[in-house]
């Protein structure tokens, strides 16, 4: 039994678990995992001097240990490196790239450069007792995991780095051992190399030279095939380091990016298509912090290289139209998104009431006894004067479904119509569409708007006051009420009527639009139940059942704009 050494509990992810002192654990010999009683596992690890003041957890994780303390679980990567104004590279790749792989990212400048897509104009080294002071700041009081080296612009530096480090050991040291930037500007000189041979490679866990680098450490040895990359590998892990990841971006006459990974047992060869881009300033920077990223994660070192290149690749990938700056090497979006905010059909507005105002709902039965595709249904309806579409695309194979949505949302972009998707916010997800409408028995609009994001249109379908409120509380932007009238589109439905309707709407804390039934001829009751939340109709049949979608559209348009109700 344990009883006499733990002090307390500690409470991580709602699970209890025994916290130790390091010299209890030590002197009962928990040095690795174990379990006492019937509380889960922990692992105590005995700690360099300041951190031996607190209790450092180690929860088990799949073999894999990292320290934690009992405040918070957030992996921490401590970056080292030079600030890029232009903010493609260095520190602010760093912060970006950690950003996005759900990782915090600490600070420790080193240099300050100004730099921009053309090049680097000017830069300015931190003095090292200041690097020091950084360092001491961040290490003395917050639970590092990895540590990421960028831009060490001198032997100071370098020396000073190490030093701190044996002070502060952290869990694993990543070292990009960055020279010259991709414009081809000296960012530390040769000077720096047996420092960085001597001090630095030794402690790393993983160094990540590319092919100009690893020749550099290696006194100008000749790179220029995939065995050479090899063997480069070979020779560097003879420094010291545990892993060696020889980046082969640069290599010529290669239609694929390799990698060589070698950890002193296996080399690793990493391939991947060559994405064509100028965007590719801050790749070397963005690849290291999300390799650290995994790594504090508490990935092994293969599974992190490997996530980390994805992960930069897909980055690519999106960012490779985006244009910022003039000069030759633009720098990449890590959070994915810039590419969509720089189309110009990007819907710019956020969620509307009033679009809910003509909601034309399809419906792939009714286009195909029609003979029109959904295309050209979603046009003449938008012609017609549709403020909001919906596909509703129940017997379509996915493929399809997706290839229709991408289409129609172009259309519904040129005419400023969000555009929804019924059920599948897979689909949505995968064509950037404006949103979804999920029932009752679809995904939990909870879900769906932790998969979305915040900016997304979200509606649900409600009869009841009840699930109208869950509908506020899930994060929802609008309900969708009915059937008010029967109908023949949805089978087995429940008719609320308009007693039904008047009595969610004003429960309803969010915008409503009512459906079921709703056509030329009733419309216009329907906006006369005058609650102010009632913003439309939403309307499948009385559209596309009809030979002319884009009339009937009109004729309703007209009828509710008689009504002169809810388009305000
Ligand atoms: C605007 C609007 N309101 C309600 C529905 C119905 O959604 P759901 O209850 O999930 O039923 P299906 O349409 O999926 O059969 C809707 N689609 N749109
Ligand atoms: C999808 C749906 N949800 C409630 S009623 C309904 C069908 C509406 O179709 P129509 O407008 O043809 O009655
Ligand atoms: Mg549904």
């Amino acid at each position: 039994m344990a009883s006499a050494t733990f002090l307390s509990t500690l409470s991580l992810a709602n699970k209890n678990y025994l916290l130790l002192t390091p010299t209890h654990a030590c002197a009962k010999g928990y040095t690795n995992n174990f379990r006492v009683s019937n509380l889960p596992s922990i692992v105590v690890r005995k700690e360099g001097s300041v951190r031996s003041q607190g209790f450092v957890a180690m929860q088990e994780k799949g073999g894999s240990t990292l320290s934690d303390d009992s405040r918070t679980k957030t992996p921490h990567v401590l970056t080292v490196a030079g600030s890029d104004s232009g903010a493609g590279a260095g520190i602010q790749a760093d912060l970006k790239a950690c950003a996005a792989r759900g990782v915090y990212c600490s600070t420790v400048i080193t240099a300050l450069t100004a730099q921009n897509t053309v090049g680097v104009q000017g830069a300015s080294n931190v003095p090292e007792d200041f690097v020091a002071q950084q360092l001491k700041s961040v290490l003395s009081d917050m639970q590092v995991d990895v540590v990421k080296t960028g831009m060490l612009p001198s032997v100071g530096i370098v020396k000073t780095l190490c030093r701190t480090l044996r002070e502060y050991p952290v869990h694993a040291l990543v070292v990009d051992p960055v020279m010259v930037s991709t414009s081809g500007d000296v960012l530390a000189g040769p000077s720096i190399l047996s420092t960085f041979r001597e001090e630095l490679l030794p402690m790393a866990d993983i160094i990540t030279p590319n092919l100009k680098e690893a020749s550099a450490l290696l006194n100008g040895m000749q790179l220029e095939t995939v065995d050479d990359m090899r063997s480069a590998a070979r020779l560097l892990h003879n420094m010291g380091p545990k892993n060696v990841l020889v980046k082969g971006g640069d290599l010529p006459d290669s239609s694929d990016a390799v990698d060589i990974l070698y950890n002193g047992h296996n080399f690793y060869e990493l391939r991947s298509p060559r994405i064509r881009t100028r965007n590719t300033h801050g790749t070397g920077c963005s690849l290291a912090s999300s390799i650290a990223a995994e790594v504090a994660k508490g990935y092994p070192m293969l599974s992190a290289v490997k996530v980390a290149k994805r992960f930069v690749e897909t980055a690519l990938d999106y960012s490779k139209e985006i244009v910022i700056g003039n000069g030759p090497q633009g720098p990449f979006d890590h959070l994915l998104r810039l590419k969509s905010h720089s189309q110009d059909c990007h819907r710019q507005q956020p969620f509307d009431p009033s679009d809910l105002f003509l909601y034309a709902v399809t419906d792939s039965r009714m286009n195909k006894r029609w003979g029109r595709s959904i295309v050209d249904a979603v046009k003449a309806a938008i012609d017609g004067g549709a403020t909001i579409i919906q596909l509703r695309e129940k017997d379509a194979e996915t493929k399809d479904f997706l290839e229709s949505a991408k289409a129609c949302l172009r259309i519904c972009r040129l005419h400023g119509v969000p555009l929804l998707i019924n059920d599948r916010v897979d689909v949505a997800i995968a064509c950037d569409a404006d949103g979804v409408h999920v029932g009752q028995s679809d995904m939990p609009a909870c879900v769906a708007r932790t998969l979305l994001g915040p900016e997304k249109i979200i509606g649900v379908s409600c009869k009841t006051p009840e699930q109208a409120e869950q509908a506020w509380v899930d994060g929802a932007d609008y309900i969708g009420c009915g059937g008010v009238y029967p109908t023949n589109t949805k089978e087995n439905n429940i008719t609320v009527g308009l007693n039904g309707l008047k009595t969610v709407c004003m429960a309803s804390k969010l915008p409503v639009v009512a459906i079921g039934g709703i056509g030329v001829s009733n419309a216009r009751a329907v906006m006369e139940i005058r609650t102010p939340n009632l913003k439309g109709v939403a309307v499948v049949s009385a559209l596309f059942d009809r030979e002319c979608v884009q009339t009937e559209t009109r004729k309703l348009h007209d009828v509710l704009l008689g009504s002169n109700i809810g388009s305000t």
